[in-house]
């Protein structure tokens, strides 16, 4: 409203912050807008003497002023669904780069969960020294951690695939309709990690292995399947999933039970 009224009520906001309000950014109660004032003007009788109002409940509020992180993150999020989108080159027959759908999902499987489970209990079971129990068992117990932490972020979090993502994967678990993060990069960055500590590889091998976890999460992306975060993400928890592992390493001195059940198999 224009004239004296207009200006009071603005500085009756600014001034008559109710003191259990946020002290940091300026919030303009929706009740208070010359909006919902439109019946109620001018404030004459409104002056600085007057009470502050009560605080309402959060849905009945706006926030003028957001946080510089909020700007940030909402920011990096934009910048995130742009590039993924343009980068989902394979996610479908008819992308641009459609052709290398096969060889991208010929990709996914080599970061699955089962084929490495499986792959690690079949060397288990044919391997006849300690030194290669003890590492394979501690590789089962990291791949099966790497399951558990994922699953929880991802029922947590709960953020949605890409809406260009085709949801033809090979046996997925009820959370995997989550993205966030990428249960393929944690299971890259950890299995790699692994494979390079407790393996004697020559360095073409080395950089094979490292190749590889890249390659696998570029490939999410490639294919639709999550977004350009959720993969950063899932190498940087599945790098630290190695640390924990490698913190807890199981042998046959701290669970000694575990190695004489297994050497009864
Ligand atoms: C064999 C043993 C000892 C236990 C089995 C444990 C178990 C529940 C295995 C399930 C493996 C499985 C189906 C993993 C899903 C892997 C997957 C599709 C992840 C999604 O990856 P993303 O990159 O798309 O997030």
């Amino acid at each position: 409203g224009g004239g004296g009224g207009g200006r009071f009520e603005f500085q009756s906001l600014l001034s008559s912050r109710a003191p259990g309000l946020d002290p940091t950014c300026t919030r303009l109660r929706a009740s208070e807008s010359p909006v919902h004032r439109r019946g109620s003007f001018p404030l004459a009788g409104a002056g600085p003497s007057q009470a502050p109002p009560a605080p309402l409940p959060e849905e009945d509020r706006m926030d003028l002023n957001p946080s510089f992180l909020g700007i940030a993150l909402r920011s990096l999020l934009a910048i995130d669904l742009w590039l993924s989108k343009k980068l989902g080159v394979c996610a479908g027959e008819s992308s641009s780069w459609g052709s290398m759908r096969p060889l991208m999902k010929l990709l996914e499987i080599s970061g699955h969960g089962i084929p490495w489970l499986l792959g690690t209990l079949y060397c288990l079971s044919r391997s006849d020294s300690w030194a290669g129990r003890e590492v394979l068992m501690n590789l089962l117990f990291a791949l099966l951690l790497d399951l558990l932490l994922v699953a929880l972020i991802k029922g947590l979090v709960r953020r949605r695939r890409p809406a260009h993502n085709q949801m033809d994967m090979f046996v997925t678990l009820s959370v995997d309709k989550y993205s966030f993060p990428s249960g393929h990069a944690t299971r890259a960055a950890l299995v790699s990690r692994f494979i390079l500590n407790h393996l004697v590889l020559a360095i073409p091998l080395r950089v094979l292995v490292v190749l590889w976890a890249f390659i696998l999460g570029l490939s999410r992306v490639m294919l639709g399947r999550h977004n350009v975060t959720d993969v950063a993400f899932g190498f940087f928890l599945g790098y630290t999933q190695y640390s924990i592992v490698d913190y807890c390493w199981l042998s046959p001195h701290n669970a000694p039970v575990l190695f004489l059940l297994w050497n009864q198999q």
